[in-house]
């Protein structure tokens, strides 16, 4: 399944790395970081991140086993970067559905190439950063000119992840996004999301109704809300917790598919609603950005110990 080489593919970059190499992994191309102090793989296709762990640690990101890795489809697992629109053109406001000319969900940017921009290594960090430039060659999903470029900072205290977006073009830009973290838990109804108490959520299974929030996030079935928080949080599973600290969002979502759900969904077990959950940063419905020409705005997530 994968075949590591030092042989960077077609757009990719040189390969001169100490800790970093080329891998393809299914039909894509995929950078890994064996690290002395931790490991990371990360797809070109998407800027997705599938894998990050401390040396001797399990995953932190939960991967589908039925993932596939082949081109134009979106892995099931890690991080997704939705961008420039988040969740369904429809659920979106005017200003932003008016450029997208697709029905697909979280935009072009999880299916199309990034461009690799650089590597840095040091003895306790390695850095990547990828870039996309949404020009006319997106023209049948999107009309907009912007560019979005991708940080990814691994280090043993955790990895940080850092997405800027510079609208290009000379009409105002809006958008939504979401870093759509998908994290492993033992058991989900023995799991919580702390921090989101004293906050109000768009409930989307129910009608898009406000509720609100009091106490923890616990799961009981399908979960999909949007809360409108980008307060730091913090999940607990039955083996750990985990710390994730945004920046430049005022919107968190939380999703779990449940059983139902879990059977419609591409490339996810139907049992594996019980091993996982997604919290994912975002810019999501009121809290969608607008930039006039040449302005920038940055969507962050630490994902740490707590
Ligand atoms: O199946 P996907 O397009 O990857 O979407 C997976 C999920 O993403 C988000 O969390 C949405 O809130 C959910 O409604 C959606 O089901």
């Amino acid at each position: 399944m994968s075949d590591s080489s030092s042989k960077p593919p077609a757009t990719g970059g040189p390969g001169n790395w100490s800790f970093t190499r080329w891998s393809t992994i299914g039909q894509l191309e995929a950078l890994e970081v064996h690290h002395p102090l931790f490991q990371a793989t990360l797809f070109l296709q998407g800027a997705h991140l599938t894998h990050f762990a401390p040396m001797d640690e399990r995953n932190w990101l939960w991967l589908s086993e039925l993932a596939r890795f082949q081109p134009g489809r979106a892995i099931r697992g890690g991080i997704p970067v939705c961008w420039p629109w988040f969740g369904d053109p429809l659920r979106n406001p005017p200003e932003i559905r008016k450029r997208i000319a697709s029905s697909s969900a979280h935009g072009f940017a999880r299916t199309a190439l990034w461009r690799l921009e650089d590597v840095r290594e040091s003895a306790h960090e390695v850095e990547v950063s990828l870039s996309l430039s949404a020009n006319d060659d997106f023209q049948e999903h999107w009309d907009g000119h912007a560019l979005a470029l991708i940080t990814f900072s691994f280090s043993i205290r955790g990895c940080q992840i850092a997405l800027t977006t510079t609208n290009l073009s000379k009409a105002p830009l809006a958008f939504s996004q979401a870093l759509h973290t998908y994290l492993p838990t033992d058991d989900i109804q023995r799991t919580r999301v702390l921090g989101l108490g004293n906050s109000q959520y768009i409930d989307t299974l129910k009608d898009w109704d406000y509720v609100s929030q009091e106490g923890p996030v616990y799961f009981e079935g399908e979960v999909d809300r949007i809360y409108e928080t980008g307060e730091a949080l913090t999940v607990v599973t039955p083996s750990g917790k985990r710390k994730l600290t945004s920046v430049g969002s005022d919107s968190t979502v939380v999703w779990n598919p449940g059983p139902g759900k879990a059977q419609r969904l591409s490339d996810f077990p139907d049992s594996a609603w019980q091993k996982m959950l997604c919290v994912e940063t975002a810019n999501a419905a009121s809290d969608y950005r607008v930039l006039n020409e040449g302005q920038s705005h940055t969507l962050g997530v630490f994902i740490g110990r707590a």
